[in-house]
Parts: structure tokens; sequence; C-alpha cells
């Protein structure tokens, strides 16, 4: 490829932005996302949503930890140490806020297990992040931040306030956390230019399935669904 033909090719993350738009308007106009914007979610649904996040954001938090490890330069292993660190503190407080406000006892998270889909999308976090090389880590973890980024931001816009969920709306929609999300697409961008094209194609299938697993996480809450047996 020319110079010129490389710096008008486009950056992994417009390239999986566009193919998976159909995705992320699916998860958008989810029953629990309309329904957290006006306010009218149920308790019980919240509380099964909260209890899965928590499980899923230790499970990120190693994944987050693994991807430092493979960082290709200090500036990656600060970047992802950090961000697994951030996971633990966002559930420490979903315990320490969350959970005392919207009714879960210590006891009650004591004996939920991570849900069918909770389960899967923590072991292919996992799972990707020990097996495949640093820029298709990256690739499986940049959902997470990217949709609910803007899936925060949407529900702002759209929002019923005051909300009983307020406090949730406006983590993601926040200039903080917007700002943490762009620094990982951009370090998810360079990865993917020096990727080969082996591994940028294995980068679209992680992150086309991080995000089928997004939808499928807040759709697991909508239907409070659990083990069949
Ligand atoms: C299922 C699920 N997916 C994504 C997030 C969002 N999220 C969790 S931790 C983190 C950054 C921590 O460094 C972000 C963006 C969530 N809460 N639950």
């Amino acid at each position: 490829m020319s110079d010129a033909a490389r710096s008008a090719a486009p950056t992994f993350s417009t390239e999986a932005w566009s193919r998976n738009a159909p995705l992320y308007e699916a998860i958008r106009t989810l029953p629990f996302n309309d329904a957290l914007a006006d306010g009218t979610l149920s308790q019980e649904r919240f509380q099964h949503y909260m209890v899965q996040d928590a499980h899923y954001l230790i499970a990120f938090g190693r994944a987050l930890a693994i991807a430092a490890g493979k960082a290709d330069d200090p500036d990656g292993l600060v970047q992802f140490a950090e961000a697994a660190k951030v996971a633990v503190v966002v559930e420490r407080s979903l315990h320490t806020e969350f959970f005392t406000r919207f009714g879960i006892a210590p006891a009650d998270f004591a004996r939920t297990q991570m849900s069918p889909v909770c389960h899967h999308y923590s072991s292919f976090l996992i799972g990707t992040a020990h097996a495949e090389p640093y820029p298709v880590v990256l690739a499986a973890l940049l959902p997470c931040f990217w949709i609910y980024a803007e899936i925060g931001r949407d529900i702002l816009g759209r929002a019923v306030r005051p909300n009983p969920y307020d406090a949730w709306i406006d983590t993601y929609a926040g200039e903080d956390f917007h700002e943490a999300v762009r620094a990982v697409i951009a370090t998810t961008n360079r990865a993917a230019a020096a990727a080969s094209a082996d591994e940028r194609a294995r980068m679209h299938h992680a992150y086309t399935r991080a995000c089928q697993l997004e939808w499928m996480f807040w759709d697991s809450a909508w239907r409070l669904a659990d083990w069949p047996v």
C-alpha cells in the first residue's frame, strides 16, 4: 500500500462502528433502555442488571489487566492497568451506593451466581484476553466502553428527569468517561494499524461478538434470565 492509500484507509474504529451500526441501533432501542430513559424500568429488572454487572465488572477488570500485560508500549500498560482499577472502583460503587439504594442485601448478592449471558460474556473476554494478540484483545474490550458512552449520551438526551436511574445515566454520559473512551478508541486504532490482515479480521470478529453480547446482557436483565436447570 502506498503512503497516500494508507493515510486514506479508514481507521479500525470507523469501520467497526459502521459494520455494526444495526447492532448498535438494536441495543439503543431495547425495551430495557427505553424504560431506563423514561424512568419506568422496574426495580426488579434493574436489580438483576446491577447484580450481574457487579459480576461482569470484576471479569472485565481481569481482562483489562491481561490487556495491560500485553500492551506494546508503557502508555498502553498504564492505560489498561488504570482501566482495570476503574472497573473495580465502579464495582465497589455498585455495592456501596446502588445496592443500598435499590434494595439489594449483601446476602442477595452472595447467593446470586452469574447468569448464562454474564458468564458467556465474562468467559469470552477473559479467554480472548489470554489467547489472542494485543490488537484482538483491545477489539474485544472496545464495545464495552464505546457502546456505554453512546448509550449513556442517547439516554441522557431523552431521559425523563428526575428519574430513579439518574446516577447510572450520569456516570456513562459524563465527560470523564467519554475522555477515557476516546483514548481506548485511539489505542485500538494504533494497534490495528500495526496489525496483520489476519489479526485485523480477528479484531472485527471479536468486536462484533462483544457487541452481540452487550445486546444479550441487557436483554437478559429485561427477561430476568436465569439458568434453566
Ligand atoms: C455489561 C457491561 N458492559 C459495559 C459496561 C461499561 N463499563 C464497565 S467497566 C467500564 C470501564 C472501566 O474501566 C465500562 C465502560 C458495563 N458496566 N456493563
